[in-house]
């Protein structure tokens, strides 16, 4: 079974112009264990749809099931017993750890709020933050005497606390330096072997998410445009959204960096308020024909696991049919 499933969600806005879809008919599963990677330039729907998880904001329409349950529905009470399973890190550790308190403290608050004791907490932040490489004694101090990489493993530890089955990583090394972001992304994986658990790990860079990811749904103007496993996007990327995305990212291989398309985004991203007819993505793509003003591609099965929602066969894939009930499933 899968942890999460997400079947149809839409989430819009109410703004001053209008209604502002931001997540439109977005599906996809993850797996126990496993990291989903998705990726898109700013604004294309990406933290809404994280803070949709976690009901955050309001869901328009669709279903959210965690192990089963569709927590849409859910009110208040059901929201916090499921709400342990599912936690965040966000993009930027200063922000997200409150500098009054001390590090043993923040670590600790989801066990206080969750009813533990006063040992079990001091246990509990012992061993998360020996998980986490940082000493026993980091729980006196305070959050501005760590760098930035060492806050980053402050707030992973804290969003491990109750033992999550997923954590929803947004852009969660873009704030720190180059040099650290290795370090944070082998503790990623690191604790995925150790303790099982599943991410959602999110960001405008393809070349970090692909190195951690086993698959990846590329969004658009709120909705998937691509999804697939991470190497077989990497290697023979479809829709020319995601080539453009990968033509842009570093590559070690000079084989296949030759035999990537040297594309370049041009213009905006629309805006939501007002998006394209047919296809989103036509009035910046290279390729765009007159039937993408006039049908929206649906998201259609290329060879593998690998999905394309684009009317033409851009990478050579050979398509193949898609059952009906998964046109838009990932
Ligand atoms: N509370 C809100 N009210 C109105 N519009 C919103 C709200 N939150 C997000 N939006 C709009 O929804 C769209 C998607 O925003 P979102 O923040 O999810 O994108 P993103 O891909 O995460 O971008 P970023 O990386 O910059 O956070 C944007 O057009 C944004 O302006």
């Amino acid at each position: 079974m899968s942890l999460i499933s997400v079947r149809d969600l839409r989430v819009s806005f109410a703004t001053p112009q209008g209604r502002l879809q931001a997540v439109d008919d977005v599906s996809f599963d993850v797996a126990p264990g496993e990291t989903l990677g998705l990726v898109g330039e700013s604004g294309c729907g990406k933290s809404t749809l994280s803070k949709a998880l976690l009901r955050l904001v309001p869901v328009t329409s669709g279903r959210i099931e965690i192990e089963g349950e569709d927590i849409v529905p859910f009110g208040p009470r059901a929201l916090r017993r499921i709400r342990p399973k599912v936690q965040m890190v966000f993009q930027d550790p200063y922000g997200s750890l409150n500098p009054r308190h001390r590090v043993g403290t923040l670590i600790g608050q989801p066990l206080s709020v969750a009813g533990w004791g006063r040992r079990q907490i001091r246990d509990r932040v012992a061993e998360l933050l020996e998980q986490v490489g940082l000493p026993r004694d980091a729980a006196e101090r305070y959050p501005h005497e760590f760098s930035g990489g060492q806050r980053q493993r402050v707030v992973i530890a804290r969003a491990l606390a109750l033992s999550p089955k997923l954590v929803i990583c947004d852009e969660p090394v873009s704030a720190l330096d180059v040099s650290v972001r290795a370090q944070v992304i082998n503790l990623f994986k690191d604790l995925q072997d150790r303790l099982g658990v599943a991410y959602l790990f999110i960001s405008h860079d393809l070349s970090v998410v692909e190195n951690v990811s086993d698959r990846l749904i590329v969004m658009y103007l709120g909705r998937i445009i691509e999804s697939g496993r991470a190497a077989e996007i990497w290697r023979r990327p479809a829709h020319p959204y995601t080539q453009a995305l990968l033509a842009a990212a570093p590559v070690p291989d000079p084989k296949l960096a030759r035999q990537r398309r040297r594309l370049v985004l041009q213009g905006e991203l629309p805006s939501p308020l007002n998006p394209p007819s047919g296809c989103a993505f036509r009035t910046r793509c290279p390729q765009a024909r007159p039937r993408c003003a006039a049908d929206r591609p649906p998201l259609r099965a290329l060879g593998g696991a690998q999905r394309v929602a684009c009317h033409f066969d851009l990478a050579d894939a050979a398509p193949a049919p898609v059952p009906s009930d998964e046109s838009a499933c990932v």
